[in-house]
This record gives structure tokens, C-alpha cells and sequence, in this order.
């Protein structure tokens, strides 16, 4: 138990004249107030200029949560130009600053901070946040850890980074199978009527096909077409030796049984790895297509070389596309797996009380902010693959994306998290790309 967390925040902080500072404030685990605003320069609203902050004294008794994070909030519209130094006493230790664009959307990823500062009287960082135009309050998070965690500190798991790294390799993929047998993977998309959502989803694998030089075909319906039409199509294409793989966006109309079209695509084209096919081959451990979602979190956990063997994994929600698949994945006896798996859903008991014994916690619900930092092990992996539309007046798009998760308050928590969006949405459709390499290949069903 940490007796103590001592230390002092240097801030000088730079702004631009149109902005004004409006709090600088501290929170033990990014949950609970612990001080009051340390400086408050809400005066002079419109024209502040450059302000410090200057050691505040930072001690703070038997903290409960191993960490504290600052938060300074600006006015809508800030540039953040210049260096931040933060200086630590003895115990603190810098580990990640974030910018936040209103209390949802992160504008840049947490901040690479290469090594952590050491620990000491002169310990600290120089921080140069990128700069970022607000469209809402902005907010500066500065998270700081007790130096004895070191080995347990909290890492942004980025996605955006992750798939930038696979997209490289597959297009490198591409460009050699183009070369030595004139193939172009090709993946055909079926999206039936207009849902929002669905609209940007298969907008982005399209995008993501044409960066990676995959060929892909977009087939529309409206939402009245019927089953048996549906069916024709997904038999012409399985037909089509040109088109290598094929989704079928759901959610789909209420009139059309999802499992009978599912059934219907050839188990060689089912890039999603939805058919029963799959699903029992990934379940035996044979070759198969991967579920792309549960597949991009295995790709994530890889990438950061999470440890999984022992792990007691958590994953909320059941569904055929994602928490089914992931749980049987992460038992699977190879790395990333051997985890001891608990599935759960809506009729669980005691959701809270299974949450908090995950070292390893998935959440995949689809409720907004659901999981809150009660609900967490400290020091626990979370993975979030929720992405919901939540109505945000003070967005252009009159929504903002949230996930299960409730981030500010859960990822003080962690020793790594996924964001959302730029975390596991970025890998599914990755993965999704490279099931559509493989079945380009011939490389799970010969041709
Ligand atoms: N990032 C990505 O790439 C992807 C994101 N998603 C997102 O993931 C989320 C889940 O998607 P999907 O799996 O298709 O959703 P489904 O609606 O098919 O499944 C949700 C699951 O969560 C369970 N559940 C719902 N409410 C609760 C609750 N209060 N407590 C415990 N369990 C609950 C349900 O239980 P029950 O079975 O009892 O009904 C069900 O098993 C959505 O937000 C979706 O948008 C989905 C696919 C890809
Ligand atoms: N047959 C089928 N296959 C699917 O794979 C499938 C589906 N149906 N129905 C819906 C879900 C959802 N899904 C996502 C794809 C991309 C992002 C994605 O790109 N997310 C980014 C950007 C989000 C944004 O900005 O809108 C992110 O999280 O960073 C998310 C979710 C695939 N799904």
C-alpha cells in the first residue's frame, strides 16, 4: 500500500489569446475530486494571455488508486503551442497526457512520451501536445503513477498505429501476389438500405481496399428486397471466381433471417468467418476465417505482447460476431489464449462482482459507457469493442461515437485500454483485409 505520492506539478502553460484557461484540477484515478481546481483564470473570457501554473504541491495520503491525473481545461477553440514541463518530486512519475475534445473524442493519441521520466528530485517531461482546434472544451489529461508501479503503469493500446503497421504489410502482400500470379484480391460488400452507421462502416472498408490496392465491389439494396433476392445474389457471387471474398452488412431488415444468409455464402468467401463453417474450424483450432472483430483484438494483444496464459478473461456479451468467438479464441491452447474464460450477458448475476476478478476484460454490450471503474481490477487489460452513436448536439454530426467503456474514469485504472474510436474498430477492419488476402491466396480453402 502506497503511503504517500509526493511531488509537484510544474506547468507553465502557452495559449493562444482567443482562449481562455478555465481549471486545473486533480483526481485520484481519474474518479474522485481530491483537490479543488488549483488555479482557476476565468476572468479576462476572450483575450488570457500565456498563464503558469507553478508547483503546485502534489501530496496526496494512502491514495487508493496508485495514480492521479490533472486535468486542465480550456475553452473551446485552443491551440496548445508550447512546451509543458512537468516536474516531479520523488514518488510521481509521468505516464501519459492526453488531449480530449470535449470528454469524448480523443484528438490525439496519447502522447509517445518515449521513456518515462526517472524518478527523483529533478525527475520530470517535457510534454508538446499536438495541437488541436477544439470544437468543444478542451481538456488536458496529465496522468501521473507512483513510481513503484512502473512495471504497471497504463498504455493506450493504438490502434490506429497497430493497423498503419499491418496495412503496410499487406499491401506489401498485394503488390507480390500481383506480381507473380496477376491476382487481385477482391471483396465484394452487400449493404442493404441506408442506416447511418452501416453506411460508414462499408465506406471504410471500401476506402481501407483501395489503399491496400484490393479491387472491391459495393452492392446495394433497398431496405423492402426480399430474401430469396438477397440469396440469388450471394449465389452468383460465390459463383464468381473474379470476387474472393463477401460480407453481408448487418444489422439486416427485420424480414430477412441473418443465419440463412450467413449459411448461404461459400465458407471460402466468408471474409467475416460468420458461417457455421468457420466458426466451427476456428472453434477446433483449424484453419479458418476469423471473426474479424475478436481477430483484431487478438492482433492488438500480439502487437503489445500482452500476456494472456492464466489470465482470467472476462468478456461481456455473447454475440455470434463478438463475444462468442472472442471467448473461444482466448481459450484456446496458444498465445494469445490460454486464458481461463468467463462469457456473460444480459441475464448474468453479479455483472459487477465477475467484471472486477477480469485480469483480461472485454466489453462487447453495445450500452454506452456502461463499464465503470467499480467494475474494474486495477491493473487490468480492457479491451473495448462497444461503438455506439450517442446523440451530441455539439457535434456537426449531431452525434458522437462512444464505447462500453466509460474511459476517463476506467483507464486510470488499467495497464492497457483500447479507446474508442482509433482502438479495436481500426483492426476489424484489418482484418477483415487480410482474411480477404487469404482467400485471394487459396490460402485456408484451396481453389
Ligand atoms: N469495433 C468494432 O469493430 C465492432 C463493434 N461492434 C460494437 O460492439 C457492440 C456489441 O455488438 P454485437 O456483439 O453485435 O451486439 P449484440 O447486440 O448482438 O450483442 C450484445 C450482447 O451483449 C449482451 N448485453 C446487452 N446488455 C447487457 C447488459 N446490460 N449486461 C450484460 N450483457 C449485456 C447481450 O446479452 P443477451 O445475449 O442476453 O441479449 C448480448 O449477448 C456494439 O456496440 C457494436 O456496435 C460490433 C462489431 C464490430
Ligand atoms: N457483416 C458484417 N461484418 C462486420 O465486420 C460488421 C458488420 N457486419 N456490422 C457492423 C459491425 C461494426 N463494424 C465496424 C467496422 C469498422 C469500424 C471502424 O472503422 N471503426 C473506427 C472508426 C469509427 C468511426 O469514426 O466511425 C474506430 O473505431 O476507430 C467499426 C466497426 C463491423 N461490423
Amino acid at each position: 500500500m502506497i503511503e504517500k505520492l509526493e511531488g509537484a506539478l510544474n506547468i507553465p502553460l502557452a495559449y493562444c489569446n482567443k482562449v481562455r484557461l478555465l481549471a486545473c484540477r486533480l483526481y485520484q484515478a481519474g474518479v474522485e475530486f481530491i483537490d479543488r481546481p488549483f488555479r482557476e483564470m476565468t476572468e479576462n473570457p476572450g483575450r488570457t494571455p500565456n498563464g503558469d501554473i507553478t508547483r503546485h504541491p502534489l501530496v496526496i495520503d494512502r491514495p487508493q488508486a496508485k495514480s492521479v491525473a490533472a486535468r486542465i481545461e480550456y475553452d473551446a477553440g485552443v491551440e496548445i503551442q508550447k512546451k509543458t514541463r512537468l516536474v516531479f518530486g520523488n514518488e510521481g512519475k509521468l505516464h501519459a497526457v492526453y488531449l480530449r475534445n470535449g470528454t469524448a473524442k480523443l484528438i490525439d493519441k496519447a502522447p509517445e512520451i518515449k521513456s518515462l521520466p526517472p524518478a527523483g528530485p529533478a525527475g520530470g517531461a517535457n510534454i508538446r501536445p499536438a495541437r488541436g482546434e477544439a470544437q468543444g472544451n478542451l481538456y488536458l489529461w496529465i496522468l501521473i503513477f507512483h513510481s513503484s508501479l512502473q512495471d504497471k503503469v497504463m498504455q493506450l493500446i493504438d490502434g490506429k498505429a497497430v493497423a498503419a503497421h499491418f496495412k503496410a504489410r499487406i499491401a506489401e502482400e498485394v503488390t507480390q501476389l500481383k506480381a507473380e500470379s496477376g491476382k487481385t484480391p477482391h471483396l465484394v460488400a452487400i449493404l442493404v438500405g441506408n442506416n447511418g452507421a452501416s453506411e460508414t462502416y462499408v465506406a471504410h472498408k471500401v476506402k481501407a481496399c483501395a489503399e491496400l490496392g484490393f479491387e472491391s465491389t459495393l452492392v446495394r439494396f433497398p431496405d423492402t428486397v426480399s430474401e430469396e433476392e438477397l440469396l440469388r445474389k450471394v449465389e452468383e457471387i460465390n459463383a464468381n471466381p473474379d470476387m474472393d471474398g463477401l460480407i453481408v452488412q448487418l444489422p439486416l431488415p427485420k424480414h430477412i433471417n441473418p443465419d440463412r444468409i450467413m449459411e448461404t455464402i461459400a465458407p471460402a468467401k466468408d471474409v467475416d468467418g460468420f458461417h457455421p463453417i468457420n466458426i466451427g474450424r476456428m472453434a477446433k483450432g483449424l484453419p479458418a476465417y476469423v471473426s474479424a472483430t475478436p481477430q483484431g483484438c487478438l492482433m492488438l494483444i500480439e502487437h503489445y505482447g500482452i500476456e494472456t496464459a492464466g489470465k482470467h478473461c472476462v468478456v461481456v456479451g455473447r454475440s455470434q460476431i463478438v463475444g462468442l468467438p472472442m471467448s473461444i479464441l482466448m481459450q484456446r491452447n496458444t498465445y494469445p489464449g490460454n486464458c481461463t474464460v468467463t462469457i456473460t450477458h444480459s441475464k448474468t448475476a453479479n455483472l459487477a462482482e465477475i467484471c472486477r476478478q477480469a485480469d483480461i476484460l472485454v466489453g462487447a454490450l453495445g450500452r454506452p459507457e456502461f463499464i465503470t471503474a467499480d467494475m474494474v481490477k486495477e491493473g487490468a487489460v480492457v479491451l473495448d469493442v462497444g461503438l455506439e452513436r450517442v446523440a451530441d448536439p455539439s457535434k456537426k454530426s449531431g452525434f458522437s461515437l462512444k464505447g462500453d467503456v466509460k474511459f476517463d474514469e476506467v483507464a486510470p485504472k488499467t495497464s492497457y485500454i483500447t479507446p474508442v474510436p482509433g482502438g479495436v474498430g481500426q483492426m476489424t477492419i484489418i482484418s477483415l483485409m487480410q482474411n480477404t488476402l487469404l482467400a485471394a491466396k487459396g490460402a485456408i480453402y484451396a481453389k
